[in-house]
């Protein structure tokens, strides 16, 4: 099987993307602004770039951001929940309660995830240092446009994860 993925940038910055992590690059400790987000492995690198996971560590709709406890995952005092998934596979979760973070990436295959990333009110946008960390700019493009078209093939496109 191969996936064809087409990015369209609304007049926002884009809701779909295509993460790549090369060796060495991680994403860190994190929530998501989105309600839910639904990830495709593309490519699977050669060893670690695992998203780990911890659920339940805030609550930010009531307003209970649990500093404390989140200052403990950062000291690396809290185990954290593995997802070991293979290219292919679809995960649906929750990050706006669930911290998560993905650990260096490891070896020559650079990790290729595509995540879209959906809220339930309409007009949500990512964080400016999101924003800034994602696309390294704020503003939006006047135009929709296509940013790219990728073909990569999948070996085993069966798996469907729900996390959380
Ligand atoms: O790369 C992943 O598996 C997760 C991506 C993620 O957490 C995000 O885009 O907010
Ligand atoms: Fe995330």
């Amino acid at each position: 099987m191969a996936a064809s993925i087409a990015l369209v940038a609304e007049t926002q910055l884009p809701a779909i993307n295509l993460h790549y992590a090369s060796a060495g690059q991680e994403l860190g400790w994190h929530f998501d602004n989105s309600s839910f987000a639904i990830t495709l492995l593309i490519q699977k690198p050669d060893a670690s770039g695992v998203f780990e996971y911890i659920k339940n560590m805030r609550d930010a709709d009531a307003g209970e951001m649990n500093y404390s406890g989140v200052s403990d995952v950062l000291a690396g005092k809290k185990a954290a929940k593995q997802l070991q998934i293979e290219s292919g596979s679809l995960v649906l979760f929750r990050g706006r309660n669930a911290i998560h973070r993905v650990t260096p990436t490891q070896g020559n295959t650079t990790r290729i995830l595509v995540v879209l990333a959906y809220n339930s009110e309409p007009g949500i946008e990512l964080s400016e240092a999101a924003r800034k960390t994602f696309y390294g700019r704020l503003d939006s493009p006047r135009l929709p446009f296509i940013i790219s078209e990728v073909t990569y093939p999948i070996k085993n496109p069966c798996c469907i994860w729900r996390i959380i």
